[in-house]
């Protein structure tokens, strides 16, 4: 029996995504998502695709994350690929926070459960779920490996001139205070797939990476290494996000908490959960954002405006960082789906040998495609993601020789 299917498991803060591969050819066996864990309407979507039978949906309370993976692994027994088949070679996570030490993709023992668990004050939004995933999915299968890809791991080439906050380093040394950036699987597929779409070799190519989903980040990639990105020690630097603030100056918080009054906690739920695109407008879907817009919604018409300021300012900074520059590659739900968002962030950046054309910036798909005119003189695209694809590679690569031939 050929081991080669790996299950890929992206456990969010309340949701889980997962998607099961046949890694002797890439390809999909089955897909799906459990939303709004916790809550009395927890959603569970389910498509087996080996088979392009139907989706099964489900909605009803699930507990928390350990709960979701259990009726995760319930459905794909349905389709005959429960989690205890013989064919399954290993699950691979996608862990938010890896510091500075996990710099590549990593067989989970005690240790490293260890080191996610001591990251928790860094990322509480994304690596206690990340854990819960990866201890339900020991349990069901003791046996197998499992292994941690992180989103840091990409940024980890970052020089020091990037990754070091100006503050005393002792105080930051003692308190490991530093970039480390995240989203890194998708910015290193993102920018691997647009070096393809040039016909170039990743080492080739200068790409700056719009990851724009509900959280958002840039990166700057020279030659296939990320020279800089906006998230920084944890997810909430940056870009405007769906419920996060990004940029601020850092005197907002003293400033809530003096004359404010609010604790620490408060303004860290403010600062995550209630402010970029929903605390701006009281939406954070990008696709009810341009609805609003289109109705002459003046609040929403701000929100969009102040996304897109922010996301002009990462481009030129990162135009800058790098020299010259041969991509800009959007990806993620907004940044595949949004074509009012790319020909908003690129207007006016003719001078930088940036455009968009219109027609093809109007062009729907799945595929990596060019919007920018043929006589630009850098290259703008849309590049679908697949972190899930991408982890599931990694975790194969890293344990897939020891079991090709069992
Ligand atoms: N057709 C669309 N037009 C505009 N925005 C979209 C569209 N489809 C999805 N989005 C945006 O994508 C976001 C989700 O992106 P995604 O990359 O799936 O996020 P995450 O992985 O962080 O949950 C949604 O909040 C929505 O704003
Ligand atoms: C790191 C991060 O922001 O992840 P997500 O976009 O999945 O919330
Ligand atoms: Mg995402």
């Amino acid at each position: 029996m050929t081991s080669s299917r790996v299950l890929v498991l992206n456990s969010g803060s309340s949701s889980v995504k997962y998607q099961l591969l046949d890694m002797s050819d890439s390809s999909r066996l089955a897909a799906g998502l459990v939303e709004r864990i916790g809550e009395e309407t927890s959603r569970l979507r389910h498509t087996p695709l080996h088979t392009g039978g139907e989706s099964r949906e489900w909605t009803g309370p699930i507990a928390d994350h350990d709960a979701a993976l259990k009726a995760v692994s319930a459905e794909l027994a349905k389709d005959c690929l429960g989690l205890d088949s013989p064919e399954l070679a290993a699950i691979g996570h996608r862990v938010v926070h890896g510091g500075k030490h996990f710099t590549q993709p990593t067989v989970i023992d005690d240790t490293v459960l260890a080191e996610i668990e001591r990251l928790i004050p860094v990322a509480p939004l994304h690596n206690p779920a990340n854990l819960t995933g990866i201890r339900t999915a020991r349990a069901l299968r003791p046996d197998l490996p499992q292994v941690a890809v992180f989103d840091t791991a990409f940024h980890t080439t970052m020089p020091e001139s990037a990754a070091r906050y100006a503050i005393d380093v002792e105080t930051a040394d003692r308190h490991r205070v530093r970039r480390y950036g995240f989203h890194g699987t998708s910015h290193a597929y993102v920018s691997r797939a647009t070096a393809g779409l040039l016909g170039k070799d990743p080492s080739e190519v200068n790409v700056i990476v719009l990851h724009l989903g509900n959280g958002a980040s840039a990166s700057a990639v020279r030659g296939g290494r990320c020279v800089d990105t906006s998230m920084g020690l944890t997810p909430l630097e940056g870009l405007v996000m769906g419920t996060r603030s990004g940029d601020l100056d850092p005197a907002v918080i003293f400033h809530l908490a003096r004359v404010g009054g609010m604790s620490t906690d408060e303004i860290d739920t403010l600062l995550n959960k209630k402010s970029g695109l929903i605390g701006l407008c009281g939406d954070n879907d990008m696709r009810e954002i341009r609805r609003r817009v289109d109705e002459g919604d003046e609040q929403a018409q701000l929100a969009f405006d102040i996304y897109i300021h922010r996301l002009k300012k990462y481009i030129g900074a990162y135009y800058a960082v790098l020299g010259t520059v041969d991509a800009v590659a959007f990806t993620a739900g907004v940044g595949e789906n949004a074509a009012a968002v790319r020909q908003a962030a690129i207007a006016g950046l003719e001078e930088l040998g940036l455009a968009v054309d219109d027609e093809l910036n109007a062009v729907r798909g799945d595929r990596p495609r060019l919007i920018s005119p043929g006589t630009a003189r850098v290259a703008v695209a849309v590049v679908p993601t697949d972190e899930e694809l991408e982890i599931a590679t990694q975790t194969y690569a890293l344990v897939g020789k020891n079991v090709k031939s069992n």
